[in-house]
């Protein structure tokens, strides 16, 4: 079996289009690797690319150079230099990412933004529905809740939607950043559990946690990103 993830001699430099084209690099020649049941998390200060790193291998941010391979539906992928409609088939089937913040939908109930990835992939509506109901009673959203959109939700209740939605499908790769940062300790330890069910299906995972006993939790491997700070030679 193909390794899920890849990473390899991927470098990124923001330009400021806006102040003189100001050149920012950020990253340069990330390697590694995420094997199948494994969490790794990337460590280092802040604002050394963490978040930026996780956005490049989902594709919201193009890389400058390198490959970011993803083993997909039997084949390799490099998603560096695949076309959008790959790249849509890539995080359909394969990819998933929660981000920090739930990018809320209008009109759209909590459940439906939960079961959503589920009828994309054809799963049937009541199907869909029990799975996220079933993840949003896991992850103690009132059911008063379900109905609603989650515009008006909380910090922690919103990204617990974000969680139950990222973590429906079976997808192989996982992206997390900072999953649990707006939640209480009883919310953490069922992230923590749930993360533990996905490495156990045999899914690869790369996340951010700043908080320690989490990250002591979950990861199998800390990649410390300063490493590949291009700031860090110029500093030298
Ligand atoms: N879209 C962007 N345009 C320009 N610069 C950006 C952009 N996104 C991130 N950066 C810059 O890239 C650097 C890395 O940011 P990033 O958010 O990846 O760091 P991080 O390690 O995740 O930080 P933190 O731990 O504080 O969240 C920062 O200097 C940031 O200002």
């Amino acid at each position: 079996m193909a390794t899920p993830l890849v990473v390899s001699e991927v470098s990124k430099c923001f330009t400021m289009h806006l102040r003189d084209n100001i050149k920012l690099p950020v990253v340069s020649d990330v390697a590694f690797s995420v094997a199948a049941g494994e969490c790794v998390v990337l460590g280092g200060p802040s604002g050394i690319g963490k978040s930026s790193l996780l956005k490049m291998i989902y594709g919201n941010y193009a890389v400058d150079t390198g490959q970011i391979l993803v083993s997909h539906m039997g084949r390799v992928v490099d998603l560096a230099a695949a076309d959008p409609r790959t790249v849509i088939d890539v995080r359909r089937h394969t990819l998933g990412y929660v981000s920090q913040f739930l990018r809320t939908v209008p009109r759209v109930a909590a459940i439906d933004v939960v079961a959503e990835p589920l009828l994309a992939r054809g799963e049937t509506a009541a199907t869909a529905r029990e799975k996220a109901a079933a993840l949003l009673e896991k992850l103690n959203l009132p059911q008063a809740l379900w109905r609603l959109p989650p515009a008006t939700f909380s910090g922690g209740e919103q990204q617990r939607v974000n969680i139950a939605r990222g973590f429906i499908t079976d997808h192989t790769v996982l992206l997390l950043d900072e999953p649990t940062a707006s939640l209480d300790a009883k919310n953490r330890a069922v992230v923590v559990g749930m993360i533990a069910e996905k490495k156990e299906a045999g899914v690869a995972l790369l996340g951010i946690f700043h908080d320690e006993e989490v990250r002591e939790a979950v990861a199998d491997r800390i990649l410390d990103v300063q490493q590949f700070s291009p700031r860090k030679a110029l500093a030298a």
